[in-house]
């Protein structure tokens, strides 16, 4: 009976175009990862405490299923981060845009998590978080921050966002669907790279082509 139930999922998926990504969301202690994930999940600001393990929820946007699992940034705890990266479709990397004293520490993070084997042919959603909060890195300089320009063959994207109030939050999903989809049609998701090709399209800073 599961199975039929299963297979008829699986069917009516076809039918509308449904897709399922697992996604992974890291960054530094305090970032605002717990804060976007229920945002997007049940659409609350609730009150976090830092994250000890991981939480992971579902949030459906428009015909995509992302499994979104958030993992807890403390330091002590970063060791931990590569055992979620297998069967990873896409990174979502949440940056404390106020946070301007962590920046370079954000970076060295970054970089080793997308350099990770797992994690080559993963597209790269960043969210520059907290621009509600004065004194706070541009988004332009959280890329730069992350040394974004000089990522090749990867596909990213550098999303303005407040989590507290939801701002930016979907335009980011949108993308990070897109993207994903469009890697899947050519073969391209979680196991084969991008290997250099189409470089021009395939990143941007808030929705703007560079
Ligand atoms: N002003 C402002 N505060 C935010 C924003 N997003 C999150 N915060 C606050 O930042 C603090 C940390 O948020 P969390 O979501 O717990 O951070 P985290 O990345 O999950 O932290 P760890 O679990 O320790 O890795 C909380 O007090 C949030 O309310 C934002 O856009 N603006
Ligand atoms: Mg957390």
């Amino acid at each position: 009976m599961g199975n039929a139930v299963t297979s008829m999922k699986k069917a009516f998926d076809k039918m509308f175009g449904n897709k399922e990504m697992r996604v992974v969301m890291l960054g530094l202690d305090a970032a605002g990862k717990t804060t976007i994930l229920y945002k997007l999940h049940i659409g609350e600001v609730l009150s976090t405490v830092p994250t000890l393990g991981f939480n992971v929820e579902k949030v459906q946007y428009k015909n995509v299923v992302f499994t979104v699992w958030d993992v807890g940034g403390q330091e002590k705890l970063r060791p931990l981060w590569r055992h979620y990266f297998n069967n990873t479709d896409g990174l979502i990397y949440v940056v404390d845009s106020l946070d301007r004293d962590r920046i370079d520490r954000a970076r060295a993070e970054f970089e080793s998590i997308i350099n990770d084997p797992f994690m080559r042919n993963s597209a790269i959603l960043v969210f520059a978080n907290k621009q509600d909060m004065r004194g706070c890195l541009t988004p332009a300089e959280v890329a730069e921050g992350l040394g974004m320009r000089e990522l090749r063959a990867r596909k990213w994207h550098v999303q303005s966002a407040i989590a507290t109030r939801g701002e930016g939050l979907y335009e980011g999903l949108d993308w990070l669907s897109s993207t994903l989809k469009s890697m899947q049609g050519r073969g391209q998701a979680t196991s084969v790279g991008t290997s250099g090709e189409k470089q021009s399209k395939g990143f941007s800073l808030f929705g703007v082509k560079l």
